[in-house]
């Protein structure tokens, strides 16, 4: 059973607007009333936001840059923390973001599974499963025994994407890292997001490919400036998207 609920919850994210002791702070507070400041040292970057998902839900996020779907999906993941409201979620999750997280330029591939792995939070008894997941998903042979530093863009993509997808969570959270490496990686990374999905309870995935919208999400929320602006079936979302993004 998965299922994840807000309640009015929103992300304030604080901008320091000026170095504090700076000249250029003083200058500018010199001119500047106190109210305006103030108003400058926040940015609301998601709305609050009242929403419940259940299992069985695919859902693609939509929305031009900055529309505020990776600080949702981080949200959901709980990297962020809602600086109003509440969120309860039942079910594991796992995200596939911030693929290179801990990674270690210096230590080889197998120490950057383990390394990796304990970022993500998997238990010690599942990494023998991903070393073998990787060792036969990713074809990185004897490449595996080298540093990281040795491996092109396209083999990182291969070791941290096999890693990330290693282990079966009730809740996957995925930011548009589909529509990297080459064509047979992609293939086969493709199928795998697709038994992924299949088995995992409830799915969000912010992505600019329509195409990509449509083969993995069955509802589309729609995001402008840190708003749910419309929410509907992936087709209707995308439609809905295309016609406004000149005012979105
Ligand atoms: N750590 C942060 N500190 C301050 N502002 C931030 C931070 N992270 C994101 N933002 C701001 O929040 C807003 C939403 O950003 P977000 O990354 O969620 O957009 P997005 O919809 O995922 O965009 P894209 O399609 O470009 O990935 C943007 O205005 C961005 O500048």
């Amino acid at each position: 059973m998965a299922s994840i609920t807000l309640e009015n919850a929103g992300i304030d994210f604080p901008i320091g607007l000026m170095d504090s002791g700076s000249l250029r702070s003083w200058i500018v507070s010199r001119f500047n009333s106190e109210k305006h400041k103030q108003s400058k040292l926040t940015f609301e970057a998601l709305s609050p936001i009242n929403a419940s998902f259940q299992d069985g839900e695919r859902i693609g996020l939509i929305g031009s840059n900055g529309a505020g779907k990776t600080t949702f999906l981080k949200m959901l993941a709980g990297v962020y923390l809602p600086t109003r409201g509440n969120i309860y979620t039942e079910g594991k999750t796992s995200t596939l973001f911030d693929l290179y997280l801990g990674m270690d330029d210096e230590a080889t591939g197998y120490e950057n599974i383990r390394i990796a792995s304990s970022v993500l939070g998997f238990k010690q008894s599942e990494i023998s499963h991903v070393v073998k997941d990787v060792e036969q998903f990713t074809e990185l042979g004897e490449a595996l025994y080298r540093p990281l530093r040795t491996y092109s863009a396209g083999m990182r993509v291969r070791l941290a994407f096999c890693i990330a997808t290693s282990i079966d969570t009730d809740i996957m959270l995925i930011d548009e890292i589909i529509g990297v490496g080459d064509n047979h990686f992609l293939d086969k990374a493709k199928q795998r997001m697709l038994n992924k999905v299949g088995q995992t309870k409830m799915l969000f995935l912010a992505s600019h490919a329509y195409f990509v919208l449509r083969d993995f999400c069955h509802k589309g929320l729609v995001f402008s400036k840190g708003k749910i602006v419309y929410e509907g079936n992936i087709d209707d979302a995308i439609d809905y998207y295309d016609r406004n993004k000149h005012v979105l």
